[in-house]
């Protein structure tokens, strides 16, 4: 029976949130969509969307569907997990999501906290903070599909709420636990639905995760997750030991990564790429044609395949984003492009590929569907917030697989030589 049930809307940041839960102690799975059948065992399961760009409605929808497996599977506490650099539109989805758990759950207030020190996510003063650059200023305004224009989370989350939203500045966050639940009560009985913490190092993420040890639901990014571990162990719930990442059958077999995300962490380690392995990087605004760049990467991948890494990259600078974006649209032109990878990787995994990196959220939810996986288990971290995960022997678009190693890395996060890094070249 999971103590914590975790509905996150893309596969990156599912994983990540997993990885900070199995640091802290907890046993963790990933489920892949909405749940239809009995949960696997762990004391935290992570339902895995792909909902933060799709349209709000069907958003809330299948947020809504996850918190009710969740909850009859036992979960004890829900947490809604979004990115670290708060990824939305006006429209949401994060405010209407979080809207529909409130009421689901009859809390009427919850948290909302991005930040992850240690991949440079602070908030201060209600401020999201990328390294030293306001998030607006981070690279982030230029995200192909989820620009982030304002880097002050009141006013964003307020434009995307029906609620009310306040700020619990650092001076409070700074005072500790007691003072924070204390501040916490007293807005939620003014009737204020949400409040952003600040945060700015672990240690406050620490304290607001006591501080809402009782509370219903949970929101933010895996960082203000990291206290939540604790929560249970002192309600004798959870057992003390240790990190619990799974021992993951040997890693083996031919290696790809494939690069949808645009950002500049992952645009840095193609360019590393580029120096240290077979690296093909697609000219999606010239062929704006899945299967042509299929056809076009599966020729190039022909010979290549082994223990080093192959790379195949669809990312672009802004201003080709935007070219082909202005050629289909911002929603088209994300679909070709997540649909040739996911091709791509359907084919690799059919032609022997076991161990395979995904950069960027919405790009890895396109591959692991097409792959056919249900469930990931979570193992070793590489690199802060992105773990190497294991799906069971399964279908890959229709190719028997003997089970995959997965490492689904978040756009922004990974060292710049992490597609090397992963497997250890
Ligand atoms: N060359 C390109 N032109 C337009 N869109 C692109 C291009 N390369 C990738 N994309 C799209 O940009 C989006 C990147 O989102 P995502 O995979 O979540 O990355 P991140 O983790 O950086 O947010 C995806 O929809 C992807 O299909
Ligand atoms: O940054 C985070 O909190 C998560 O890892 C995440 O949600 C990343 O999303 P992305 O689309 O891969 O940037």
């Amino acid at each position: 029976m999971p103590l914590l049930g975790c509905i996150a809307d893309d596969f990156t940041g599912a994983t990540d949130l997993a990885n900070t839960l199995v640091k802290g102690g907890m046993t963790a799975v990933q489920v892949i969509g909405v749940p239809t059948g009995p949960l696997p065992e762990a004391d935290a399961i992570i339902v895995a969307l792909k909902s933060r760009t799709s349209p709000a409605r069907e958003a809330v929808a299948e947020s809504l569907a996850a918190c009710e497996a969740l909850l009859a599977a036992g979960a004890k506490q829900i947490f809604f997990k979004y990115c670290s650099t708060f990824d939305s539109t006006e429209a949401g989805n994060i405010g209407p999501v979080a809207d529909a758990l409130v009421q689901r759950l009859g809390c009427g207030f919850a948290i909302a906290n991005p930040a992850f020190p240690t991949n440079g996510r602070t908030v201060f003063q209600g401020h999201l903070f990328v390294g030293d650059k306001l998030l607006n200023e981070s690279g982030m305004e230029n995200h192909p599909l989820t620009p982030m224009k304002d880097a002050n989370l009141v006013r964003v989350l307020g434009r995307q709420t029906g609620g009310t939203v306040k700020l619990i500045p650092f001076a409070v966050v700074e005072q500790g636990v007691t003072i924070l639940r204390h501040t916490m009560t007293g807005l939620k009985e003014s009737g204020w639905r949400y409040a952003i913490v600040d945060a700015v190092t672990d240690a406050h993420l620490l304290a607001i995760g006591e501080a809402v040890a009782d509370h219903a639901l949970v929101t933010g990014g895996s960082g203000v997750a990291m206290g939540l571990p604790a929560n249970f162990r002192a309600k004798g719930l959870l057992p003390d030991r240790g990190e619990a990442a799974a021992a993951l059958p040997p890693m083996a077999g031919p290696a790809a990564v494939l690069a949808g995300s645009c950002s500049r962490a992952t645009m840095g380690q193609i360019g590393y790429a580029r120096d240290h392995a077979h690296t093909l990087e697609l000219d999606v605004l010239a062929t704006p044609d899945a299967a042509a760049l299929q056809a076009e990467a599966l020729a190039w991948a022909e010979g290549k395949l082994g223990d080093a890494p192959i790379v195949i990259a669809a990312s672009a600078p802004p201003e080709k984003v935007a070219a082909l974006q202005r050629k289909l649209g911002r929603e088209a032109a994300g679909a070709l492009v997540e649909d040739t990878l996911a091709g791509i990787a359907a084919a690799l995994v059919a032609r022997g590929v076991t161990r395979l990196v995904v950069a960027g959220g919405e790009t890895s939810g396109a591959v692991v569907s097409r792959l056919g996986v249900t469930a990931l288990r979570i193992g070793p971290e590489i690199d802060p917030g992105v773990p190497w995960t294991y799906a069971e022997s399964g279908s890959a678009g229709g190719a028997e697989h003997p089970g995959l190693h997965l490492a689904l890395k978040s756009g922004n996060f990974g060292a710049r030589d992490f597609f090397l890094k992963a497997f250890g070249v």
